[in-house]
């Protein structure tokens, strides 16, 4: 069994960064990652949208990004395994087992968590159809716009991502319907704006999908005002299912990891330290209040450098809490 000081769960940007932390921080590392590629909700949800809120890079390509972590997380060669899932955590005496997809692969000192929103189960409507037409024009993410050339979409959910998806596909897309439940859209304002502003795209308020029906494909979607109870039917080529994702801390069952009330974020003190002594989390599926209040890149990038340092004081305890700038530690 190959031993670690420390193994970090999840390579989505929060993992990377902190894989790059480990090493400056001379801390032995292995990044295990259950999908096979790195990078997180990048490449599963927005490969091709355009970042521009990380500190020091104006604006840069989603995949570009991702691309820069994992080169960076590779600067002192941290070890990087994908296909990797993690199905348990067991105590050791003062140490850890970390089982990989069903059997018992590493002894480590620390666990970092950095398991974001999971495993990117999306949550799915529950209409007749909606497993029928998977894969034939049910999609519940875009990534790649042109395969949405000249059809009609329509796209269920009323968050940043059914916008997005909406104000992105009105340029491609003949026609574009937004079906939302509720009377309210719950997105970033200059999201909304874009979308209200945008005469591609209908909005349809309180209105929900109760059927998807086809035949090799799909071909029509019925409906039904939440409000007035009317329903409809509007055909489509494609059905973009956007109402989030069935987010769950992980649970690993050999240790009881205290999670928020609903289940989807790992409790964290302020030493980014779970309720078990040498088990971390951080990133978007860790938190202090319950529920991530600021789920992007450089705020979990920020947590992993503090979380790091107690995790080297941990393991080291008469080792400094702050290992230096980087611009002083002469690396090659
Ligand atoms: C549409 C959209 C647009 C966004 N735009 C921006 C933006 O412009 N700027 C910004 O800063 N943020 C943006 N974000 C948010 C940003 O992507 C997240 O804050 C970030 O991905 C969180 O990183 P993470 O590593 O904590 O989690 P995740 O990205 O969710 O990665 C977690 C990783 O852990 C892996 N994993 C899960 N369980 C296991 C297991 N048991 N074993 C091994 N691996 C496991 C997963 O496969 C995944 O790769 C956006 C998010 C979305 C959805």
């Amino acid at each position: 069994m190959d031993e670690y000081d420390l193994v970090i769960i999840g390579a989505g940007p929060t993992g990377l960064f902190a894989t790059f932390l480990a090493g400056l921080r001379d801390i032995k590392s292995v990044t295990l990652e259950a999908l096979d590629y790195t990078g997180g909700q990048i490449p599963e949800l927005y490969p091709e949208k355009m970042v521009y809120d990380v500190q020091g890079i104006p604006k840069i390509n989603a995949t570009e990004l991702r691309d820069k972590m994992y080169e960076q997380a590779k600067l002192f060669d941290g070890e990087i395994k994908l296909s990797s899932k993690v199905t348990d955590i067991i105590p050791d005496n003062d140490e850890y087992i970390i089982e990989v997809n069903g059997v018992k692969e590493y002894k480590c000192k620390a666990v970092l968590i950095a398991t974001g929103i999971g495993d990117f189960t999306p949550r799915k409507i529950g209409c007749p159809g909606e497993d029928e037409f998977k894969g034939k024009g049910v999609d519940y993410t875009v990534k790649d716009i042109t395969k949405f050339k000249d059809m009609v979409v329509a796209i269920v959910g009323g968050g940043d991502s059914a916008l997005d998806y909406a104000d992105e596909l009105s340029g491609t897309a003949k026609k574009v319907y937004v079906l939302h439940h509720s009377e309210k859209f719950k997105a970033a304002e200059k999201t909304l704006d874009a979308v209200m502003n945008n005469k591609g795209i209908s909005l349809m308020m309180n209105t929900s999908v109760t059927e998807i029906k086809g035949d090799s494909k799909i071909r029509e979607i019925s409906t039904i005002n939440e409000k007035d109870k009317t329903t409809g039917s509007i055909k489509v080529d494609a059905l973009v299912i956007a109402i989030g994702h069935v987010g769950k801390a992980n649970v690993f069952k050999s240790v009881n990891i205290e999670t928020s009330k609903n289940g989807r974020t790992i409790l964290v003190n302020n030493e980014f330290q779970t309720n078990l002594k040498g088990i971390y989390a951080v990133g978007d599926g860790a938190t202090a209040a319950g529920e991530p209040v600021h789920p992007i890149i450089a705020i979990d990038g920020a947590n992993a450098y503090i979380a790091i340092n107690f995790i080297k004081k941990y393991l080291t305890p008469n080792a400094t809490m702050f290992g230096g700038h980087s611009s002083s530690l002469n690396i090659k």
